[in-house]
């Protein structure tokens, strides 16, 4: 864990640094064989995805472009409105791009849905979802997810990009929120 003293606020570790890494290595070594000799285009959704977009781009032995796109259903809840409402928008046009869309998690798919939805539709040659964590018991919607690091329980989590109401995504470790610190 790192240096901040926030040891009370989680109940316990879930995923280690050293853990996430080597699952990120993995990952990374299937997508390179599956898109040998391709351009592919990262997007990373802000602002969750930071971590692992930065570590996946440069374990990948890949030509790449990154782009990011911002969306947010969650606010300081957590629990996901079932709104998507898009904060920044691609900077690349998607007509004829083979993209993979990088995923800090999958919780009721909600986001995901609607974001291959919306992709889809901007004529790309291909879209597919690199996601480090799916919780199979919340997912509200069918999806077609090709590279998860982790499954993981129907708890709250927070590290490694990922947040609750902004605190926590600089922690290098995935951890269980505790219930105390926002019920
Ligand atoms: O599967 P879902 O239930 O839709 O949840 C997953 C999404 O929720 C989180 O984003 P959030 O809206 O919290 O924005 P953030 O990445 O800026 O934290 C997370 O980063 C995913 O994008
Ligand atoms: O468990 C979670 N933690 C943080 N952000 C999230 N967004 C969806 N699920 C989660
Ligand atoms: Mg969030």
């Amino acid at each position: 864990m790192d240096s901040r003293d926030v040891e009370a606020d989680l109940s316990r570790i879930l995923i280690t640094e050293s853990e996430i890494h080597a699952k990120i290595a993995e990952l990374a070594r299937k997508i390179e064989v599956d898109y040998a000799g391709q351009d592919l285009l990262l997007v990373g959704v802000l602002k969750g995805a930071v971590m692992v977009m930065a570590d996946l781009a440069r374990e990948l032995h890949l030509p790449v472009s990154m782009d990011w796109m911002a969306v947010s259903s969650y606010g300081n809840s957590t629990q996901s409105s079932g709104v998507v409402r898009i904060l920044k928008d691609l900077d690349s046009e998607l007509q004829g791009r083979t993209v993979l869309i990088v995923e800090d998690i999958i919780d009721s798919g909600l986001t995901l849905s609607w974001l291959l939805g919306n992709l889809r539709s901007r004529g790309p040659a291909s879209v597919e979802v690199c996601a480090l964590l799916r919780k199979p018991d919340a997912v509200r919607v069918e999806l077609d997810v090709r590279y998860v690091g982790f499954d993981i329980p129907n708890d709250f989590v927070v590290g490694y990009g990922l947040d609750y109401a902004e605190k926590y995504r600089n922690l290098k470790d995935i951890g269980v929120l505790a219930p105390h610190t926002y019920s």
